[in-house]
């Protein structure tokens, strides 16, 4: 018999797995609004124009070859990706202070980030928010850090358990590393103030907390890509240290091409070189080198004037629709008068509504409503059109009545 007799049958992901269920569901009805991935009004996925003719340009120009690029990845890509997080006019960037390293998208950066401070940071605790994206705590965990969490979302509130989290930090030993999303939270959409950014700036760097930026929503939230970076630029004005992953699966719709970067700011650029030198004892025995097409439109779209706008007009687009998509829901449920308090859908930002809704309400729905969502409540406004918002709101008006 197999060599691999042992073996037990895996649970589905939880987000992944909801996916594999609506494909399931026969159901013309069904509505998934499991996956965080962008669709269109008719429901379809979207691939950008300007990534389109980024593609043009590569596959029109006879000098592109299908070399290796180097273990850090594609030069350009990881030059105009800390641009793009940390701004333009970055000191950090000018000097030299930044390391940057392609990476497989978002996941990627994450796990090449966390395997490097498992292996040279003094302190292998991480405190990741609770909640946070499904894959955060198996990521670190697996890389050999000890994960714990700090409070950040209040149920009754449906917003920011601010205290919690300032206490939570505030009681953590010196040095933790400290996961932060910076902007569009998953799965609440609860975001800090910008005062509170400030805050909790202040008390980590007072206590000499490391932080761990996670960016896979850089202007898909407010539809600024420069608002969607300002907690990271406040830490990084600060001088101080810290760590960015970044992600173009849903900003620029290459999911599939896993594209991603990861940067590390140090005090002085002869420590980040040192840093990236370790960066490549990580990466060559994990995947060797990273893709090269993913990154190479995106060099293409970021180094090019008329492309980067036309992608920062893409960008808004999805943006608003999707913010349109919050204040359709809220207003068909207002009109249906289904009961309790559904504001927190309009307050909430980025591709997420944490509705606040429970796993046997969430199963209620996808039984008698084929809709398809996380158990935890969360739904992915992404996911809905203008045809679809009666369907849900009917879904909800049952489950809550
Ligand atoms: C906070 C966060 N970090 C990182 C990532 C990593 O994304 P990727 O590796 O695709 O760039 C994601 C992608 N989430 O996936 C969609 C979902 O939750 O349904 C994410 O939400």
């Amino acid at each position: 018999n197999s060599v691999f007799a042992s073996v037990v049958q895996a649970p589905e992901d939880p987000i992944l797995g909801v996916t594999v269920a609506y494909n399931k569901d026969p159901s013309p009805d069904k509505l998934n609004l499991g996956v965080g991935a962008y669709r269109t009004e008719e429901g379809k996925p979207l691939v950008l124009k300007v990534v389109r003719k980024a593609e043009q340009l590569l596959v029109n120009d006879p000098s592109r070859v299908k070399e290796y690029l180097p273990i850090t990845g594609l030069a350009d890509f990881n030059k105009l990706s800390a641009k793009l997080i940390f701004g333009a006019d970055s000191l950090a960037i000018q000097e030299n202070r930044v390391t940057t390293v392609q990476c497989l998208s978002g996941t990627g950066s994450l796990r090449v980030g966390a395997e490097f401070l498992a292996r040279h940071y003094h302190q292998r605790t991480i405190y990741i928010p609770q909640p946070t994206w499904g894959n955060h705590p198996k990521v670190f965990t697996l890389a050999g850090l000890s994960v714990k969490t700090y409070r950040y979302y209040s149920p009754n509130t449906r917003g920011l358990d601010f205290q919690g989290l300032l206490e939570d930090l505030g009681s953590a030993p010196a040095g933790a590393i400290v996961l932060l999303h910076a902007c569009a939270h998953n799965p609440t959409g609860v975001d800090p103030t910008s005062d509170q950014w400030e805050q909790i700036r202040q008390l980590m760097r007072s206590k000499g907390l490391l932080p761990f930026f996670d960016s896979a929503y850089q202007g898909f939230a407010s539809g600024s890509l420069d608002a969607d970076a300002a907690s990271v630029r406040m830490f990084v004005a600060d001088g101080g240290e810290c760590l960015a992953a970044q992600s173009y699966a849903k900003n620029m719709g290459l999911y599939g091409e896993r594209v991603g970067a990861l940067s590390i700011i140090c005090k002085t650029a002869e420590v980040a070189s040192r840093v990236e030198s370790q960066l490549k004892l990580v990466i060559r025995p994990m995947y060797s080198n990273p893709p090269i097409h993913g990154a190479s439109i995106v060099a293409t779209v970021l180094k090019d004037r008329d492309l980067y706008n036309e992608w920062t007009v893409e960008l808004k687009a999805m943006a608003d629709r999707i913010i349109s998509m919050r204040k359709q829901l809220f207003d068909a449920l207002q009109a249906r008068g289904t009961p309790g308090d559904w504001s927190h859908i309009l307050k909430q930002i980025g591709m997420f509504t944490f509705t606040g809704l429970n796993a046997n309400q969430v199963a209620f729905m996808t039984k008698e409503y084929h809709i398809y969502m996380t158990s935890d409540g969360r739904i992915s406004m992404a996911g809905l059109s203008s045809r679809t918002v009666p369907n849900l709101t009917e879904a909800i008006h049952a489950a809550v009545s």
